[in-house]
């Protein structure tokens, strides 16, 4: 069971970029409680969420389908309200803040990658990457810019239009572009979903160096124990509760610990840990 900080301790001294000199702890969840309807069809998709994102890392989210990966990231990024219990960016409690706000630090702290590219089709990859600063009114930081660009190694692109890029190069636009603005943080909802093996491995790697080269934190819901291999952490969500984790994972490892969900466990009827096979033994109430 996971209620504690990531066991990493502090970030790297040598962080640059948006890390600097902050605290250790990038997002939390503090009982966090997230029921979808009521009466009969009411569904606890997260129940009593306790975790700590630790700044400058990169953290992966796994689980059984409907054990409430997407609503814990949804839930955390402040795209999706909770029922109760409170969720922190960078230091400010997001939950209770009205809509206006929550706009304004989604916008200023937070960068998203998601399945679909989302890039539009009409703009080049550079203009693609500083939209949001641009909706923004902000002016780019240049060198961070061109420290991104080099990072995500699409140097040589940057002209090009989305239809004259591979898969992997648009996700590579939209990783740059959710660094462009150096958020507190990134939430990616199944990145390489869309990928095939080698692009995905390339928006990986990507990936790992804007964590370990720009102290970026990066939090990232998949399927895919390759991808969970290149994370730090990885936290293991069933019938909406975390009932492991584990630090420095290979794929092998975290194969091996989604099978044992599909393998008979013990079904959850009881505290927090207990290990339950998933969406099909979701509770009502
Ligand atoms: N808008 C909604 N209305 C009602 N129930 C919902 C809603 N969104 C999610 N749920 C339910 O909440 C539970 C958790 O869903 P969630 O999408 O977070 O799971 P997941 O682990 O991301 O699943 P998957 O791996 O299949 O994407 C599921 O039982 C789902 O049916």
């Amino acid at each position: 069971m996971t209620t504690a900080a990531a066991p990493f301790g502090s970030p790297a001294a040598t962080l640059a970029g948006p890390a600097g000199g902050a605290s250790a702890i990038a997002a939390s969840a503090r009982q966090v409680t997230k029921a979808y309807g009521s009466g009969e069809t009411r569904v606890t998709a997260l129940d009593q969420v306790d975790v700590d994102i630790a700044r400058g890392r990169f953290t992966a989210i796994m689980g059984p389908s409907g054990s409430g990966k997407s609503t814990l990231m949804h839930c955390l990024a402040g795209l999706d309200s909770v029922t109760s219990g409170q969720i922190t960016i960078g230091g400010t409690e997001i939950t209770g803040l009205k809509d206006k706000q929550l706009t304004k630090l989604r916008r200023d702290k937070i960068g998203f990658i998601f399945q679909a590219f989302n890039l539009l089709p009409t703009l080049n990859a550079l203009e693609n990457i500083t939209l949001p600063m641009d909706i923004a009114g902000r002016r780019p930081d240049q060198a961070w810019l061109d420290q991104v660009v080099e990072t995500v190694g699409l140097a040589d692109r940057l002209k090009h239009r989305p239809t004259q890029l591979s898969g992997g190069q648009q996700q590579r636009v939209a990783v740059a572009r959710a660094l462009a603005a150096k958020p507190e943080i990134i939430f990616g909802d199944e990145p390489t979903g869309n990928l095939d093996s080698r692009s995905g491995a390339e928006v990986l790697t990507f990936l790992r160096r804007s964590v370990d080269e720009l102290g970026q934190t990066i939090v990232m819901v998949t399927h895919d124990p390759v991808a969970a291999g290149y994370a730090d952490r990885v936290l293991f969500l069933a019938d909406g509760r975390i009932v492991d984790e584990m630090a420095n994972p290979t794929s092998d490892a975290v194969l091996e610990r989604m099978l044992r969900f599909s393998a008979a466990e013990t079904p959850a009827a009881g505290p927090a840990g207990s290990l339950t096979p998933g969406a099909d033994s979701r509770r009502t109430s």
